[in-house]
């Protein structure tokens, strides 16, 4: 397990408090609240984006909040993508291994492995800015991935898919979390997500949380 303490922040009119809070260190931890509930606030202080002095994050036997962003080694995909339109899918993913220093021994292989289990064969070396959004979702984790994360951070992973998509997705998002058992952190205001990913669900209401 790993604890979130002192989380907090004043927005003005919008305040976060959360004195204590789990997140699992195996499985799918779900945060599922409504919108303007704090959602994307908590996942920018938790990628260490936005300050939050006072707060410990106690991440096997590391406290994460000391850190700054890339030691923290969170892989993210946020709501918007960001993949470099103008690189391949390949390179957008082999781009991120170099940014993160993984070792060139191991790059050739998990690329193999990554293409393989995000399906991505069929649209590998195409551009990012002709892939559709289920394809493009597809590269963004396997991007994330790549990097050897502690944590796997995903920001309303299924929101822009239509719904046809949006269950297949979340079975291969599911399958591929446990296959790599890397523990995940998702934002959702879906409930279907909680339903289909979750081992663990923490409801968020006007910036608390509760268990
Ligand atoms: N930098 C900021 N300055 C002032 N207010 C902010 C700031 N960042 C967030 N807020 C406010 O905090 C509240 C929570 O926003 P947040 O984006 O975290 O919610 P959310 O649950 O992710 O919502 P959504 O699902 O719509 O994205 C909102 O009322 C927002 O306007």
């Amino acid at each position: 397990m790993s604890y979130v303490e002192n989380l907090r922040r004043d927005y003005g009119d919008f305040k976060l408090d959360i004195p204590h809070w789990e997140i699992l260190d195996q499985g799918v931890t779900v945060l599922w609240g409504p919108s303007g509930s704090g959602k994307t606030s908590i996942f920018r202080i938790l990628l260490g984006l936005e300050t939050c002095p006072g707060m410990k994050w106690e991440f096997q036997g590391v406290d994460l909040a000391k850190l700054k962003t890339p030691e923290r080694r969170l892989g993210v995909v946020f709501q918007t993508l960001d993949l470099f339109p103008h690189l391949s899918a390949k390179e957008n993913v082999l781009f991120a291994a170099r940014a993160r220093k993984v070792d060139e021994s191991k790059v050739a292989r998990r690329m193999k492995e990554l293409t393989a289990k995000m399906q991505m064969d069929s649209f590998l070396d195409r551009k990012a800015s002709v892939l559709s959004g289920g394809e493009k979702q597809r590269v963004a984790i396997a991007r994330a991935l790549i990097g050897e994360p502690r944590l796997l951070l995903l920001d309303e992973p299924f929101s822009a898919l239509d719904q046809e998509l949006r269950e297949e997705s979340r079975r291969l998002v599911k399958a591929v979390i446990a296959d790599e058992k890397i523990p995940a952190l998702v934002v959702t205001h879906d409930h279907r997500d909680v339903e289909v990913m979750a081992n663990k669900v923490s409801n968020i209401r006007n910036g608390q949380i509760e268990v």
